[in-house]
């Protein structure tokens, strides 16, 4: 029988620094979070972040956590619900990190006689640190717990039409009656190394002006093509202008390079060189979370105020969206009735 389990980051269970430490230490103890030899990954983590880090980050949790519990969370369990409603067979949820184990969840498909199961690792886009990491692990659970099931992999779908008419849509619907400057297509960050490593030619990612721009078997595995190629499909979609359009990259750690441009930055930037109201897009998510709730509507608008912008409005992510949910459904049926997957 088949069943599908969908994946998301996960959240600490409280809002603590007593929980968000373990939390944060399974996260930054992953080899493709934190991509250095495991003696060096223990120090940095357990010997420098996790000193200070669980407090500050308890803090941000603290400024968005609803009553149900983590936003992050709450939302995937509701998109859960509504593609379990009107799906065909079993559907479980289960997150990279925290409590909410994808083996739980394998475990509930297993127990209801599913023997094949479509992975939805719920990212748009490639990432190691992300996409990646959810599908190494539920090899590894799988091989492991329940060796007989067959795991099909649904591919990132960033460039999906029918995604990017349900995200465009959503954001024209975010945007009503909001007179805006400019907008802001702020993607989570990863270290550029990250990029070179995904890369499969070894030699096409040189994290230039034209790299993401060329063709190439490399933006398979490209995240920062990735995130160019949607914004320009979405402001295809909605005849955005170029000049009224931007892309950056947000929530990085003070390590490395990461992917530029910096989203605190541009901030900073669009407030001192006139751009008094701003609207910011976050499309690397599906779910709204800390990285969308906190840093960008709460300290981006700060920023952005504090540097001279005036009116700020972050567009929520898709989260329980019902034409979101309806393409899911879709993809599902595809895949459980004639085997195909949404390219
Ligand atoms: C969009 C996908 C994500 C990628 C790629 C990603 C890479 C990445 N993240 C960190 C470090 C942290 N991320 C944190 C929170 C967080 N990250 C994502 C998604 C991606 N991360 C989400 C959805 C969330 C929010 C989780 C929630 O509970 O709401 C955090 C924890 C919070 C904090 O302390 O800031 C860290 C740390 C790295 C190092 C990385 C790539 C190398
Ligand atoms: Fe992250």
């Amino acid at each position: 029988m088949k069943g599908v389990l969908l994946v998301n980051l996960g959240s600490p269970d409280s809002p603590t620094p007593k929980d968000v430490k373990p939390y944060l230490d399974e996260f930054l103890m992953d080899e493709r979070v934190i991509d250095v030899p495991n003696w060096l990954r223990n120090i940095i983590v357990r010997g420098i972040i996790l000193q200070t880090r669980p407090k500050k980050s308890a803090e941000a949790y603290q400024k968005i956590w609803w009553e149900e519990g983590s936003p992050l969370i709450v939302i995937s369990e509701r998109f859960a619900d509504k593609v379990k409603e009107q799906s065909e067979i079993p559907v479980a949820l289960g997150m990279r990190y925290g409590s909410m184990t994808i083996k739980n969840a394998l475990g509930e498909l297993s127990e209801k006689g599913v023997d094949e199961v479509l992975l939805v690792p719920l990212y748009p886009h490639y990432a190691m640190s992300s996409y990646e990491t959810v599908v190494v692990k539920t090899m590894e659970v799988k091989d492991e717990f329940f060796p007989k099931i067959k795991i099909t992999t649904l591919p990132a779908f960033y460039n999906n039409k029918d995604y990017i008419e349900v995200l465009s849509e959503s954001i024209a619907a975010g945007l009503k009656g909001f007179e805006y400057d400019h907008i802001l297509f702020s993607y989570h960050g990863i270290p550029e190394r990250h990029i070179r490593k995904s890369d499969p030619t070894k030699f096409h990612c040189k994290i230039d002006e034209s790299c993401c721009k060329t063709n190439s078997v490399a933006h398979h595995t490209c995240y920062r093509h990735q995130c160019y190629e949607m914004t320009e499909k979405v402001k295809e979609y909605l005849g955005l202008s170029n000049d009224k359009v931007s892309l950056s990259f947000q929530s990085r750690l003070p390590n490395d390079p990461w992917l530029k441009p910096y989203t605190d930055f541009e901030f900073e930037r669009f407030g001192k060189e006139g751009i008094k109201r701003l609207a910011v897009i976050t499309p690397a998510f599906v779910a709204d979370c800390l990285e969308t709730l906190e840093e960008i509507a709460m300290e981006g608008k700060h920023q952005f105020q504090e540097a001279g912008g005036e009116d700020y409005k972050h567009i929520p992510c898709l989260n329980d969206n019902e034409e979101w949910v309806n393409l899911m459904v879709k993809w599902i049926g595809d895949w459980q009735t004639k085997e195909t997957l949404p390219v």
